[in-house]
């Protein structure tokens, strides 16, 4: 797997100028390409390979309030911790971005967490914040796509909401190696039932809001 590799890309600071731009202007960003082609093409290697085991079923809440509602979403996840070369070269490249989007925005992000998630047929993630105002410190949203040939035959559709209004403004379709970037206490978002399998890595750039010396929250 890691032959396919490439070495360690850096990301021009005219992309990470072009990104801190939109984040500004409009709150969110779709690169199409993001990185190079052969960390993606490892990454979902890698993720067709987990069986349901090495899932876990996606819940909503954080730590006590964790649950899972079927009613909500029903993706399997599985979190990064840097365990294949793939996935380290794909959290340098988000350090890249964290760092270059603190020079630019004064963001303040801290830290990103990451998972795979894995939608099978039918499978879908209802209307949701990743953040609420005052209460979390997620305060940038990433999806990572890793579905080749994608056609809008096969829906799973990732559909964008300003507040307050019942229509999306942007449906993005979640084609292999594009990324969008949105501000995560802002944009309501849905992932509409897909027809096929669908692979990505959602992640959540944070703000330290640790007290006493402890990161809070954890996982
Ligand atoms: O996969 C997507 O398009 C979005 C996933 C999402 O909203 C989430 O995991 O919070
Ligand atoms: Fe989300």
């Amino acid at each position: 797997m890691s032959a396919l590799i490439q070495p360690q890309s850096e990301l021009s600071s005219h992309s990470l100028d072009n990104l801190a731009d939109n984040l500004a202007d409009k709150g969110f960003m779709v690169i199409p390409d993001l990185l190079p082609m052969g960390i993606a093409e490892a990454l979902l290697l890698e993720v067709t390979e987990y069986n349901s085991q090495q899932f876990q079923q996606a819940g909503i809440g954080r730590e006590q309030q964790q649950q899972q509602n079927q009613f909500v979403r029903t993706d399997e996840i599985r979190w990064l911790n840097g365990q294949s070369n793939a996935q380290q070269a794909f959290l340098a490249t988000m350090e890249q971005l964290r760092l270059g989007l603190n020079r630019r925005l004064f963001m303040g992000l801290f830290d990103y967490e990451c998972h795979f998630a894995h939608y099978g047929p039918g499978n879908f993630y209802k209307k949701h914040l990743d953040a609420f105002k005052g209460r979390t410190n997620r305060i940038l949203s990433t999806v990572l796509y890793l579905n080749p040939g994608w056609t809008s035959e096969d829906g799973g559709e990732l559909l964008m909401y300003e507040k307050r209004s019942k229509e999306a403004f942007l449906k993005i379709t979640p084609l292999f190696g594009q990324m969008v970037v949105f501000l995560s206490e802002r944009f309501p978002h849905e992932v509409l039932a897909a027809k096929r399998d669908r692979y990505s890595i959602a992640g959540w750039f944070r703000v330290n809001t640790s007290i006493g010396g402890a990161i809070d929250p954890a996982r």
